[in-house]
């Protein structure tokens, strides 16, 4: 049986300036959609790798950091991963807080070649199935070869296949992926990873679609060969394009230590 975590509430405050506005109500179908918040979240090593290599998961949270990160989840409409993980993780992608179990955010997975194996016995598809987590929508680019059984699994639990953008690019632009969740009414969504899918969320032209900055460091090094966390640099300058954040905060939480920030906006 999946494990329940609980948050203590005490923690839990520290974090709210970092989180999306909390509706209460759905979202009525005459609502013009907004760009959902983006709180970018994820955990890395002191040598910034979130696994020890491509395709390999890599725990990395200790119990307390896990529990807010299952906290985070149930305070956002989605969680979006890139196909790398879902292919390495087969995660669950759903909320597992006591109590919080009627939050469960939509799992959204980046996968413009439709290339994930989706089926029955996948976790997200077999929580979606016991009513604890929702379908995942899978964002493909615009003539995308779909697998038809893929398909079915998807629709069977409330998701399905979505496309992104207009073809033209070999991924699709930030702005399209948060114009077709917002389109659908999420109004926030958590950013989980993988390197990619972060690097590219921290790149240049990006400046201004990140809302906040949720990042776990666990005390270990990974070691060379790792998934890195390091968006490109201008030429000629001494930071990312990202760059320094502001009111940061750090929580420790456990033998783990959580950083919070703005990123710049402009
Ligand atoms: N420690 C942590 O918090 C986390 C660790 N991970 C780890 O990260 C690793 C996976 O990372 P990566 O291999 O870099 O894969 P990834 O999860 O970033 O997925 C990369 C793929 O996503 C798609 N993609 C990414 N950005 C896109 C965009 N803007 N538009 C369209 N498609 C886009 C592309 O198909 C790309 O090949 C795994 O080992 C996993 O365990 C993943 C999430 C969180
Ligand atoms: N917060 C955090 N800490 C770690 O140590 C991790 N490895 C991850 N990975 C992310 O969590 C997903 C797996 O969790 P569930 O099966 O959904 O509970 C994984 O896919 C990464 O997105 N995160």
């Amino acid at each position: 049986m999946a494990e329940t975590l609980t948050f203590p509430p005490e923690e839990a405050s520290k974090l709210s300036p970092y989180l999306p506005p909390q509706h209460n109500t759905s979202v009525s179908s005459s609502t013009a959609p907004t760009k959902p918040w983006v709180t970018l979240t994820y955990a890395v090593s002191l040598d910034s790798s979130l696994s020890l290599a491509p395709g390999v998961q890599t725990v990395l949270s200790g119990p307390q950091s896990k529990a807010m990160t299952h906290y985070l989840r149930s305070k956002h409409d989605a969680i979006l991963v890139g196909v790398g993980t879902a292919v390495a993780d087969d995660p669950g992608l759903n909320c597992r807080i006591a109590g919080a179990e009627d939050s469960q955010p939509r799992p959204t997975v980046l996968d413009p070649k439709a290339r994930w194996e989706v089926r029955e016995e996948s976790k997200v598809i077999r929580l979606a199935r016991e009513g604890k987590g929702k379908g995942p929508w899978v964002l493909v680019r615009k003539g995308a070869e779909v697998d038809e059984g893929r398909r079915r699994v998807l629709e069977s639990v409330g998701g399905g296949y979505l496309v992104c953008g207009n073809g033209a690019e070999k991924g699709f632009g930030w702005e399209a992926v948060l114009e077709v969740l917002g389109t659908r009414g999420m109004r926030s969504v958590m950013v989980e990873g993988g390197g990619k899918v972060i690097n590219s969320l921290l790149g240049r032209d990006k400046i201004g679609l990140v809302n906040s900055v949720i990042v776990t460091i666990a005390p270990t090094w990974l070691g060379k060969g790792g998934v890195v966390v390091s968006p490109d640099r201008e030429e000629g300058k001494e930071q990312s394009a990202v760059g320094r954040l502001r009111d940061v905060k750090w929580c420790p939480l456990g033998d783990d230590v959580v950083l919070c920030g703005f990123p710049k906006t402009s």
